[in-house]
């Protein structure tokens, strides 16, 4: 069915009522406002054409991250707007982990024809608003038919000024584990998730108020600092990774990538549990401290910095870093206990 353009969006309408190339020409109008960047690259071609052209004025850093229904989010917890951005906020984050400053992202959409269009604007409206906080432009993507929503986006980053990009391999006995400020205090995406799956607030929107309604907020939208990665690059880490899947285990990326030991150290400010986080830990019987040490999505930067350097701003002190033990076992211990469960998100759990 042909539809105007402007009538994509009413109520009701869904995809596969004005096929793909009214949905992409809708898509790509809300995408236009938003696809400048402001970091160290110009776009020379935006939404539209074959493929999209960036004018860099450092070396590329890309990465991509697939978000899928029901995996990665719910469609009766989270908006599309709220989707969008948190798509925006994961696959920025692993460019901004190795120290790049993001400039572009593009994104392969996945969509049953059942689909109502406003879902996909929202969506759009949410990607542009977080790709525009992060000085990004948003560059181009794809839609496709399929069973459940499936959201792949891929991020583009340049590394500015000299150096090289930020690894997970470079920490050193005697550096210092630090950890980048985020919106909400570390731990609060594992508790959100639990409230929202305990039901306590079913619906998008309405997870209810005080802490569990703010902690489901923060899972449902997180608020993270862009220039976080880039910041600590320029004050010298010598490696770094974002917590997508939990503390502790991406923790353990870099002791093993390293060959050391990262000794976290439960005493600092940031690994404790909020109020928040304890309120609905004793609600739901969870473990606060736990939630902390595991929590993923909420992509604060973990870095690793020489002894005796200026921390970046906002980044505070969580532990340091050790040879292998005795036994030449590597990775992360925690008030001085191995953690040989790292806890956390993973695919195909055993
Ligand atoms: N299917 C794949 N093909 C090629 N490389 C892959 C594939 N899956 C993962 N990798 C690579 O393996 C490395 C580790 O991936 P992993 O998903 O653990 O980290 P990540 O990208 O930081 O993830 P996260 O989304 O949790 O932040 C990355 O360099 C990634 O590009
Ligand atoms: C419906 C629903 N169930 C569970 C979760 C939790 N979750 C999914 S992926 C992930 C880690 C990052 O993934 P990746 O490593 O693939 O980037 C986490 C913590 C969610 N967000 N929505
Ligand atoms: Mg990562």
């Amino acid at each position: 069915m042909a539809l105007d353009p402007g009538a994509v969006s009413g109520a009701g309408v869904t995809v596969a009522d004005v096929g793909e190339d009214a949905l992409v020409r809708a898509v790509v109008a809300r995408l236009a406002v938003a696809s400048t960047t402001t970091g160290p690259a110009r776009v020379l071609v935006g939404p539209g054409d074959d493929a999209a052209v960036l004018d860099l004025d450092g070396p590329l850093v890309t990465s991509t991250d697939t978000l899928v229904q029901d995996v990665d989010f719910r469609l009766d917890w989270s908006s599309g707007y709220e989707v969008g951005r948190k798509a925006a906020v994961q696959v920025l984050a692993d460019v901004e982990a190795m120290g790049a400053v993001p400039v572009g992202l593009v994104l392969a959409l996945v969509v049953p024809g059942s689909t109502p269009v406003s879902w996909c604007l929202d969506l759009a409206d949410g990607l542009a608003a977080e790709a525009g906080a992060a000085g990004a432009a948003v560059l181009g993507g794809d839609v496709a038919d399929g069973g459940a929503l499936v959201l792949t986006g891929t991020s583009s980053g340049v590394l500015v000024g000299p150096g090289g990009p930020v690894g997970r391999g470079g920490a050193r006995p005697g550096d210092v584990v630090v950890l980048g400020p985020a919106g909400a205090p570390l731990g609060s995406s594992a508790a959100g998730l639990a409230v929202l799956l305990a039901g306590a607030g079913a619906g998008a929107g309405a997870a209810g108020a005080g802490a569990a309604g703010r902690v489901a907020a923060v899972h449902r939208s997180p608020v993270v600092d862009h220039t976080a990665g880039p910041r600590a690059r320029d004050a010298g880490a010598r490696a770094m990774i974002d917590v997508s899947d939990g503390l502790v285990r991406d923790a353990t990326r870099v002791a093993r990538a390293s060959g050391v030991v990262l000794a976290l150290d439960l005493a600092s400010p940031a690994l404790r549990p909020s109020a928040d986080l304890h309120e609905v830990a004793g609600l739901l019987g969870a473990d606060a401290q736990e939630w902390v040490l595991t929590s993923g999505e909420e992509h604060a930067m973990l870095a690793v910095l020489p002894p005796g350097r200026a921390l970046p701003d906002g980044f505070t002190p969580v532990g340091q870093v050790g040879p292998p033990e005795d036994d030449g076992w590597t990775g992360v211990v925690v008030d001085g206990v191995r953690r040989t469960d790292a806890g956390g998100w993973v695919h195909y759990p055993s």
